[in-house]
């Protein structure tokens, strides 16, 4: 088949083969929209020279609208990390050359609201319907002053439709515990979510992973046909495609070793290798063949050396025939009219959307996640029969509390025990689910969806109601049980103090999940605080025979004010009658004194945990920040 490279490669007098886009001169080309030149790409090398190890050696090329382009190539071969490199998501080594939209150098700001990237992983709340997920995307993506709630819905239900969703449209995305949609079904909504704010780029990384073949086929398709309707230029890594896959792309870039190997239209793909001398036998698929051909052999030494040459004459082939032809390397960068530059610049910007209100972006999250939570239906009977159940034990354990010598130890155990159980049982399925939420946060805030305070406000306000409901059964169950003083000054006191303690465990959770990175090590950390809190909690040592280089704990211990409180509120005022042969405190005050838990009135200790809790959210959120913060290299 003849095509325009052809044609060009008969201009230059040459027989080099077929070559990249660029070279295109006889038929007028869609828009240039992503220009890449001389990219390359090194990190550290953690060998004790400290040298650098080149990841993507001087990469150039065009990605034009419309056009559906391939990153193929080994593991290893340096696919993600060039995609990285083009959508603006790479982060750490050096990289250098230049990469232009529309001919202008990008800006960070606006450049992630042009373009949309689909990670491998597709991070979505569980239990939202594909309706919900995509509209829930719609509204916090598409501003306000440009689209009516009618026209956000317009939208989702195009996007629904293009992505051949209907059939999936009111099922949930599921996990790994609730059933919910296919793969194939939920890596297009993944897609769908990145459509709907129109980008100009499109950047999937693997899309067919864990895909089967039709699934994988359908994907592509579906992606294909949209990005030539809405002039969007797509590239995507993917491995191993099968033929009728690999013949659906526009244009593929085969890389290995960090080089191209090729880079140009699929359709003479096969063609160009065999002008190179290796032509694809008829029956095999093309994308395995070049795969094959790319790929370091590492069977004996000899074997590698020869494939490491290969390779090598492969990518100084590319490159030589690139040069022949009028590069894209050569054509570009002192090529551009520089008097496009602030024309296309502000087009740019202008392309880009702006925010909706704090509050709009709030009120959004919020609804999101309390429908998200309701719906979790196991997590909320987990959470109440936790509630009921722990009520039941504790309560019985310390039934019907007397005022004697026995009832004075059984009180202080029960406060610390109601205490302790606005820690753990708080913390813990609630930083689960906070790592998770964060995650998607990270990855929705890389297209600049809302901002870092509102998503923080909205797990505030989620959790905290959510705990207090669920540890309210707790609380009331064990103090009546056990029969603690009942006086309705008391018992609210109490309550108010439990929901205090409440508010610090839950802005401790958000204080590790946000400062801690990695899940599993947040779990490490997350509980041994809380331990030495309670050791040092005032039950098991008294605070002033604590030695004083430890003594500075009891300040930022919460577990210490909480009881404290309990403590106070319980035995202030009481009187105990002492039994022969038993040690006894004959007035609650006196257990006060003994215990050192007197040190701060009981609003004053109140007031400290309000203050720790405010101090730990404040710390939370900067953290997040900082988490959340895009350390991407931009060029
Ligand atoms: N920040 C980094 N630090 C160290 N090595 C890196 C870094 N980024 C990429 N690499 C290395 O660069 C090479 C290319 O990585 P990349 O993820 O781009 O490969 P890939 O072609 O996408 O592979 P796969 O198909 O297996 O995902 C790999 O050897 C990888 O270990």
């Amino acid at each position: 088949m003849s095509t325009i490279f052809d044609e060009e490669a008969m201009t230059q007098g040459t027989h080099t083969p077929v070559l990249g886009a660029s070279h295109a001169v006889s038929a007028p080309q869609p828009e240039a929209i992503l220009r890449w030149d001389n990219l390359t790409y090194e990190v550290k090398s953690k060998d004790k020279q400290n040298t650098w190890r080149t990841i993507l050696h001087q990469i150039s090329g065009t990605a034009r609208a419309g056009e559906t382009i391939a990153i193929i190539g080994s593991s290893g071969a340096g696919k993600t990390t060039l995609l990285n490199a083009l959508s603006g998501r790479i982060v750490g080594g050096r990289l250098s050359g230049s990469i232009l939209y529309r001919g202008a150098k990008r800006h960070p700001g606006s450049f992630k609201r042009i373009n949309a990237y689909v990670q491998q992983d597709d991070l979505m709340h569980p239990m939202l319907t594909v309706h919900e997920t995509l509209t829930y995307a719609s509204r916090l993506r598409l501003p306000n002053i440009h689209y009516t709630p009618e026209q956000k819905a317009d939208r989702v239900n195009n996007v629904v439709r293009r992505l051949r969703l209907e059939a999936a449209r009111n099922t949930r995305i599921g996990n790994a515990t609730v059933r919910g949609v296919s793969g194939g079904e939920r890596k297009r909504v993944s897609i769908g979510t990145e459509l709907l704010t129109d980008p100009r780029l499109l950047f999937l990384d693997e899309p067919t992973s864990g895909l089967d073949s039709n699934s994988s086929e359908l994907v592509v398709e579906l992606v294909k046909g949209i990005s030539a309707e809405q002039g969007i230029a797509t590239l995507m890594t993917i491995h191993q495609p099968s033929a009728r896959i690999f013949n659906m792309f526009d244009k593929v870039i085969l890389m290995s070793q960090g080089r191209i190997v090729y880079f140009g239209a699929t359709s003479t793909a096969i063609e160009y290798f065999a002008g190179i001398g290796h032509q694809c036998p008829v029956h095999e698929n093309p994308a395995d063949y070049f795969i094959d051909l790319m790929t370091l052999d590492y069977r004996t030494d000899e074997t590698l050396a020869k494939s490491r040459e290969q390779i090598k004459g492969l990518a100084d082939t590319f490159e030589l025939s690139e040069k022949r032809g009028g590069s894209v390397s050569s054509s570009s960068v002192a090529g551009i009219d520089k008097s496009h530059l602030a024309l296309d610049g502000e087009a740019a910007v202008a392309h880009s959307l702006p925010r909706n209100n704090w509050f709009y972006e709030y009120g959004t999250l919020a609804r999101r996640d309390w429908l998200n939570l309701l719906r979790n239906v196991p997590f909320l009977v987990g959470q109440l029969v936790q509630g009921v159940f722990m009520s039941l034990l504790i309560g019985f354990m310390f039934f019907n509390l007397k005022y004697d010598s026995l009832g004075v130890q059984n009180r202080l155990g029960v406060v610390f025990v109601i205490i302790v159980n606005a820690t753990f049982p708080v913390i813990m399925p609630l930083l689960t689910l906070y790592y998770q939420e964060r995650d998607i946060m990270i990855r929705e805030r890389s297209s600049a969806t809302y901002r870092v305070t509102a998503f923080y406000v909205s797990k505030l306000t989620t959790f905290l109601p959510l705990s207090f409901v669920s540890n309210t059964v707790f609380f009331t169950g064990v103090y009546f049980i056990s029969h603690l003083t009942f006086d309705a000054g008391k018992y609210f006191v109490g309550l108010a103090t439990f929901f205090s303690m409440i508010t610090v465990s839950v802005s401790y959770l958000l204080l590790i999940g946000s400062a801690v990175k990695a899940m599993d090590v947040g779990f490490i950390v997350a509980p041994v605080i809380v331990t030495i809190q309670l050791l040092f909690g005032g039950l098991f040592a008294v605070p002033s025979t604590i030695p004083a280089v430890l003594r500075w704990i009891r300040w930022v211990n919460p577990i210490q004010y909480g009881f404290s409180i309990l403590a106070q509120n319980e035995l202030r005022g009481q009187e105990f009658s002492c039994s022969p042969g038993r040690q006894c405190y004959a007035t609650g005050d006196d257990v006060v004194l003994a215990y050192s838990i007197g040190r701060f009135t009981i609003w004053q200790n109140i007031l400290l945990l309000l203050m720790l809790g405010a101090v730990q959210c404040v710390a939370g959120y900067m953290f997040l920040r900082w988490v959340a913060r895009p350390r991407y290299i931009w060029l």
